[in-house]
């Protein structure tokens, strides 16, 4: 997988190349990184990478002509076939899905915004798709691109060492995760679920399996909406719920 970065601040995604999974997976060599800076793609004495509004109103925009000609060399970098994607909060909501679309691509180009955006006619020109991290609102888009980055470097194969553990994502397959427990077995006078303790791997992963169920219906039964659970997991799903009352 490949990413390019126009941003006017690579500095930033260090927090992506330089740390935990995805730092070993740039280390390795199956995530590459390359960073398109507007402002080296300007050619006034205050390499000026802002430009004021139409229509007037606060703030400004980003300068067309930096941020075109960066986007270019972005594409013009790789041989291999990119997507430009402009992350904003007016683009298509991401999920888990949209993760796993966006991971069929060899090379994503992620824009990330400044000031109050780009000009609309470079949306229409120069970027394939816009998406957004959720209904919120950062200074620019460089949080959102290494959230998007990271999401889609989990399913590169042999990033995640332990294959295991991505299926075990809580969204990986549509429900939400099960608890998790570690030492001390006493915590608080709280203890850990015995079937946890019996070494008994399959009533484990019945165990796992019941609570992804029964806390995605308690807390996101949105998510259960227009899914088929199978015979075996509604048994669980409908034990789990009896089991609240009682
Ligand atoms: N939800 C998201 O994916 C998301 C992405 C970016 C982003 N900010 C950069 C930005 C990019 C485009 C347009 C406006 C802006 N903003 C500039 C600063 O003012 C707010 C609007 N915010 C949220």
């Amino acid at each position: 997988m490949s990413f390019g970065l126009v941003t006017l601040f690579p500095e930033m995604f260090t927090s992506f190349s330089d740390y935990g999974v995805t730092g070993r997976a740039v280390k390795d060599g199956l995530v590459s990184v390359d960073y398109w800076n507007p402002r080296d793609f300007t050619h006034d004495r205050h390499r000026t990478v802002d430009d004021r509004p139409f229509g007037g109103g606060p703030g400004m925009l980003m300068k067309v002509q930096p941020l075109r000609d960066a986007i270019s060399a972005a594409k013009a970098a790789s041989e291999r076939q990119s997507k430009v994607i402009y992350l904003s909060p007016q683009g298509r909501k991401l999920d888990q899905q949209g993760v796993v679309e966006l991971s069929t691509n060899e090379r994503l180009i992620f824009v990330c915004g400044r000031y109050e955006g780009i000009d609309e006619r470079l949306i229409e020109t120069d970027i394939d798709e816009e998406w957004s991290l959720g209904d919120i609102v950062l200074s620019g888009g460089e949080l959102a691109a290494m959230s998007f980055m990271d999401a889609i470097s989990r399913l590169v194969p042999g990033v995640l060492g332990h294959e295991q553990s991505s299926v075990e994502d809580s969204f990986f397959n549509g429900l939400l995760d099960c608890p998790h427990y570690t030492r001390p077995d006493v915590l608080e006078g709280l203890s850990v679920p015995e079937v946890l303790l019996s070494g008994h791997h399959e009533n484990i992963r019945v165990w796992r399996e019941q609570q992804s169920l029964g806390r995605t219906w308690q807390r996101r039964p949105d998510l259960l909406e227009g899914r088929e659970l199978t015979k075996h997991q509604q048994t669980l799903l409908d034990k789990y719920i009896s089991e609240l009352s009682s």
